[in-house]
């Protein structure tokens, strides 16, 4: 009856996304009078699970697995919840949760709710709330099904630790032969730059930049925020900045801590990509930009004059909290 959650790792090493669904399965269990099992695989240390309140992990360790494969992922996390009986599966809401949880789902015979985004309204009968219509609004999902397979919007219910440890289990489950009919030749890791999707922080150029060779005050403030570095879609068309960068609707999702759009002007599309980031903070030199509709704090300046200045006090500030 456990509630069970997929702890995603790389290379060996929890996600913070998984540490997030350790804090919301504990809560979500609590509520059901039950434990939380995680299911990991190929990670190597899961000891950490248990300080966010996993009671119980399985431990899939094989070298099949190596590469992400949602058909083979998915029949896993299947066997576990049929192991452990669960009713409710969470996932979270990265690309390769998002891949996997809908066969997960198919598999269980589950309903399945994406874009969760708070502890269930009520567990009888089982009610989540979810972003909708590209984060512009919430809706209230019931699931009557048996057993119900969620997924957790990122940064939409935070790490809370928990005194525990988890027991950790040897899991061997059966892999399908024809789940791996595509063969991965290999992977090209980006190395020393963090990620959109696994930043606190996201720092973002628009067409106010006015050109590519103006990008080095964003790489600035990005590197002394420790933040990914993102572009809006014109910037990515123009060929100013890799299409890797570029977010919104049609774009990379943004779910960060911290959004600072410099120079962009918040059209809708924009905006419908980046809206579930806690605080977002514009920079533009038109007091009536859009984004300043939806920004939490905004600065009306030229970001030529404003941005150079934020590196200055921020390495000052960061020097003297060393
Ligand atoms: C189907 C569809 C999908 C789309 N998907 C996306 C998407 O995923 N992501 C996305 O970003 N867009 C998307 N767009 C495009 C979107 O509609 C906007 O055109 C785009 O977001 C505008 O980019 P921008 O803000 O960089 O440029 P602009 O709209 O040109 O804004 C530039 C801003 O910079 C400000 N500025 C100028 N000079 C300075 C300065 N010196 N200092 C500070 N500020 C300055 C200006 O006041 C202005 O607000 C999509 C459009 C369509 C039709």
């Amino acid at each position: 009856m456990s509630v069970l959650i997929y702890a995603e790792s790389a290379e060996g090493k929890f996600k913070k996304v998984a540490l997030e669904l350790a804090s919301y399965a504990k809560k979500v269990a609590e509520s059901l009078g039950t434990t939380v099992t995680a299911v990991t695989v190929n990670a190597s240390d899961v000891s950490e699970l248990g300080k966010y309140g996993v009671d119980k992990v399985l431990k899939v360790t094989n070298d099949k697995l190596a590469t992400f494969n949602a058909k083979a992922y998915a029949d896993v996390i299947k066997q576990a919840a049929q192991k452990e009986g669960s009713k409710v599966v969470v996932l979270s809401s990265t690309t390769d949760s998002l891949y996997a949880a809908p066969i997960v789902a198919v598999a269980l015979n589950a309903g399945f709710a994406t874009n969760v985004v708070a502890l269930p309204e009520s567990t009888s009968p089982f009610v989540v709330k979810r972003n909708s219509f590209s984060t512009k609004a919430f809706s209230h999902t019931e699931l009557t099904t048996d057993v119900k397979v969620i997924a957790l919007a990122k940064n939409s219910f935070g790490l809370v630790e928990a005194a525990g440890a988890a027991a950790a289990e040897d899991f061997a489950p059966s892999l399908n032969d024809a789940d791996f009919s595509l063969k991965v030749e290999g992977v090209e890791k980006v190395s020393g730059k963090v990620t959109i999707a696994d930043a606190d922080v996201v720092v973002s150029g628009g067409r106010g930049l006015k050109g590519p060779e103006n990008w080095k005050m964003i790489e600035d403030l990005a590197e002394v925020l420790g933040g990914a570095l993102a572009c809006s879609k014109p910037v990515s068309d123009l060929g100013w900045r890799s299409h890797e960068e570029h977010v919104g609707q049609t774009g990379k999702p943004v779910a960060a801590n911290l959004y600072i759009a410099v120079g962009i002007s918040g059209a809708i599309q924009h905006i419908a990509g980046v809206n579930s980031s806690k605080v977002k903070v514009a920079i533009n030199t038109d007091a009536e930009a859009p984004f300043f509709k939806v920004a939490d704090y905004g600065i009306v300046g030229d970001a030529f004059q404003v941005v150079p200045q934020l590196v200055e006090k921020l390495k000052e500030f960061k020097a003297k909290n060393a």
